[in-house]
């Protein structure tokens, strides 16, 4: 059976990060792509590397145009997606790259978001250890799915495992990523300029004030913990794609070295997108660009009684729209592996 696709937000850079995988996805059809500035434009204007969609043009993102199809993947800047959706069928798989419904506390929407809280659907990281429940089934059954922050999902899988396995302990917990820039989306940006990001690295949102904070802790609250703190601060990095997330937590007293490595690797076997790396290997953002795998990096500071756990990502892959696609596979009953890259771009 082919699905019927639109894709919103079709000429930023999820939406078309959702369009290069989804050209070669067997069983997806794009029927109608949506923006909003550049909408009435081909969207090969928009994306001149999608050269498969020919002469599809742009049409405006209203709940009209995305009606009818069987599967709608929303890339639209924060706050967009919660009025459309609304107006979307019940039957209609809809999947949100924005941050509209991945959190539950309308508190916390409030303090890092603010506007309307649309509420949370289910979250979009297949291989998110959870305490209780499964989330595969969860996205079996599931209509609407939230797919995550790129720095947040990275993080979450960084450390969820130690949380499930009570090896780590939840408060006192660090990360510090080097991102891209492409995480911040396609529109002009004075501090995201050539000029200013070539030859520098730039830390914001220091000092706890990241949005994907909440996100990061309601992952780790699924995953067993009760109320983790997490010192977060992402560095802005001259590479256009790609994440690294260095997150260390301490280890809980009594617990081996082997113990700590089994944590992950148990939370971890036989995930396609989801690798271990052997001991004393650490990944590169080069290892994972374009592909839909999170690499994972373990050692034990043994002196500072802490994990090091380092984790590369695409952002715009399984950061936004592979972590999508591959929650879509799961929610139609298709292999959830179908159309999605384990192998990157090198060099
Ligand atoms: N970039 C990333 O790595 C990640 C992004 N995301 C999320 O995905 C979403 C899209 O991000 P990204 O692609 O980076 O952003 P971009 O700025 O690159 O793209 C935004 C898209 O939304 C459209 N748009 C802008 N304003 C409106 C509006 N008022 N109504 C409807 N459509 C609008 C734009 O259309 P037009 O160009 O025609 O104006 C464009 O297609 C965001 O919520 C983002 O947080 C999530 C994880 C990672
Ligand atoms: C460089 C940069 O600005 N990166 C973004 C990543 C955003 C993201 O992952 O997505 P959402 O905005 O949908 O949560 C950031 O840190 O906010």
């Amino acid at each position: 059976m082919t699905f019927s696709v639109a894709v919103s937000g079709a000429s930023g850079y999820a939406g078309g990060e959702l369009l290069r995988l989804l050209a070669s996805h067997p069983d997806f059809e794009v029927r109608t792509v949506t923006a909003h500035q550049n909408a009435g434009q081909k969207l090969v204007a928009a994306q001149p590397h999608l050269r498969s969609y020919g002469d599809l043009v742009l049409q405006p993102t209203t709940a009209d145009v995305l009606a009818g199809h069987d599967v709608v993947f929303l890339a639209l800047p924060h706050g967009k997606s919660g009025e459309v959706t609304e107006q979307l069928s019940p039957e209609t798989l809809v999947v949100d790259c924005g941050a509209d419904h991945r959190l539950e506390s309308a508190t916390d929407w409030a303090a890092f978001y603010g506007g309307d809280h649309y509420g949370a659907w289910t979250y979009g990281v297949p291989e998110l250890p959870r305490a209780a429940g499964d989330q595969r089934a969860d996205l079996a059954s599931s209509r609407r799915i939230a797919a995550p922050g790129c720095n947040a999902s990275t993080v979450a899988l960084s450390l969820a495992p130690g949380i499930l396995a009570g090896v780590i302990e939840e408060q006192d917990l660090v990360s510090v990523l080097a991102v891209g820039p492409s995480g911040a989306g396609k529109s002009l940006k004075v501090n995201l300029l050539a000029s200013e990001i070539l030859g520098s690295a730039s830390p914001y949102a220091v000092g706890g004030g990241h949005r994907h904070i909440p996100e990061i802790q309601q992952a780790l609250r699924a995953a067993g913990a009760t109320a983790p703190t997490i010192s977060f601060t992402p560095v802005l990095v001259p590479m256009s794609r790609g994440i690294l997330a260095v997150s260390t937590a301490r280890i809980v007293p009594g617990t081996d070295a082997a113990g700590i490595r089994r944590a992950w690797e148990t939370a971890y076997a036989g995930e396609p997108f989801v690798q271990m790396l052997p001991e004393g290997e650490q990944p590169r953002t080069s290892d994972v660009q374009g592909a839909n795998t999170a690499l994972i990096g373990l050692a034990i500071d043994e002196a500072a009684g802490r994990v090091v756990v380092t984790t590369a990502v695409d952002n715009l892959v399984k950061g936004t729209a592979g972590a999508a696609i591959q929650s879509a596979n799961i929610a139609l009953g298709l292999p959830e592996t179908t159309g999605l890259p384990v192998n990157g771009v090198a060099p």
